[in-house]
Order: structure tokens, then C-alpha cells, then sequence
């Protein structure tokens, strides 16, 4: 079966509702974020101080172009993929995409819920107003690019939900 891709901001909930998907359509979850820090020993903050930004974006392009098109896998994106080298055509021409639209307010909220200040775009050092601000650009400069998903949810839902609206992309 088709494989399915949710991307989305980082909290957007891509991992959460990306693992009660698969359960449901018996299919495998994988993480891309995990999936590369697995193949290079090396968390991805680690990959972007040692070796830039660009180098992991490398990663993710040759990651994402491993995966075959019908593998039964709900895939949950690195939150900048769709952004970079092409990676939403590859994602559109190979499998049915989510976009998990979620208020910038309520993805700072989480972020900041979140233990520790592991994300390399994101310095939790910085005061609230400094950081909900640059969570805002982001999204606004990538909104273009998760809006190209075949499917786009806002705000939350439950997987039934997501499943009737994944029903015409997936045939049984
Ligand atoms: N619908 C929801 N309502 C409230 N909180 C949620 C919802 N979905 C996820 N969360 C919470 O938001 C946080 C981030 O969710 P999750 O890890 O699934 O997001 P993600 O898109 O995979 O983020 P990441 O970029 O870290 O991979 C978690 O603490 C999770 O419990
Ligand atoms: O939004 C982003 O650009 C990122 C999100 C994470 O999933 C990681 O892929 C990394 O921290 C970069
Ligand atoms: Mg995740």
C-alpha cells in the first residue's frame, strides 16, 4: 500500500498521530529524524554543529529517496523536508501527504512543554517572545510548501478522522 508522509512544523504532532496511523492500517512507522540519527550515530543536533545545516539537509534528501513508494510505512517528516532540494515533489509523487497545520501559538506552547533544548533551530534560551516570534517566520516562510500536501488538517483530529479523510488516496 501507499506510503503515507505527514509533514508539518516540529510539534505539529507528526510522531504522535503518525504511530496510532500505522496501528490502525497495520502498517510501520518510521521517523526520518530517527532513522538518521540511527544511520549516522549522531543525534541531528550533533550533525548540524559538527557538520551544517546543509549537510544534513543532504541526509534527509538521500533518506527520503530511499523509500520505495508502496511499502505500507507512515512516515514522519523532519519538519523542514518539504522545504529543501525538491523533497515535496519526491513526497507527492510517491505516496499521500498530510499536512498537520497546528496555531503557532499552541506549537510554542508544546515545544516549550517539551524537556530539554535539543533542537538546533530552536534556542529556548532566548526569551518567550524572541522564540514564538522565530517559530512564526518559519512557518510563514514554509506554509507555501506544506500546503502542496494532498491532505491538509487544522488543528486537531482524532486518526478516525484522519483515516475517512485518507480513504479516497488509499485503496483496501
Ligand atoms: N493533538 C495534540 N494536542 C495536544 N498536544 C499534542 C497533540 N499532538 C501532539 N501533541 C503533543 O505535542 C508534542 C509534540 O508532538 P509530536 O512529537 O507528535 O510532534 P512532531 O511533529 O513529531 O514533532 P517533532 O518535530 O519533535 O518530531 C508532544 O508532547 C505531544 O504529546
Ligand atoms: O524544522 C526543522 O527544520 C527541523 C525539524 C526537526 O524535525 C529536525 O529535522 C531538525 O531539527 C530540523
Ligand atoms: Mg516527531
Amino acid at each position: 500500500m501507499k506510503n503515507i508522509y505527514l509533514v508539518g512544523m516540529p510539534s505539529s504532532g507528526k510522531s504522535t498521530l503518525g504511530k496510532e496511523l500505522a496501528r490502525n492500517l497495520g502498517y510501520s512507522f518510521t521517523d526520518m529524524d530517527k532513522l538518521i540519527e540511527t544511520r549516522e550515530q549522531k543525534t541531528v543536533s550533533e550533525i548540524f554543529s559538527n557538520y551544517g545545516e546543509a549537510h544534513f539537509r543532504e541526509l534527509e534528501k538521500k533518506t527520503l529517496r530511499g523509500f520505495q513508494p508502496n511499502q505500507s510505512m507512515v512516515i514522519a517528516t523532519g519538519g523542514g523536508i518539504p522545504c529543501f532540494n525538491d523533497n515535496m515533489d519526491f513526497i507527492k509523487e510517491n505516496g499521500v501527504s498530510v499536512f498537520l497545520n497546528v496555531d503557532v501559538n499552541d506549537l510554542a506552547k508544546r515545544l516549550y512543554k517539551a524537556q530539554g533544548n535539543n533542537r538546533p533551530l530552536l534556542d529556548k534560551s532566548q526569551s518567550e517572545e524572541v522564540v514564538i516570534a522565530s517559530i512564526k517566520k518559519t512557518f510563514e516562510e514554509r506554509l507555501s510548501f506544506y500546503q502542496q500536501a494532498d491532505i491538509q488538517v487544522d488543528g486537531e483530529i482524532t486518526v478516525s478522522q484522519l483515516l475517512w479523510l485518507l480513504d479516497q488516496y488509499l485503496p483496501v
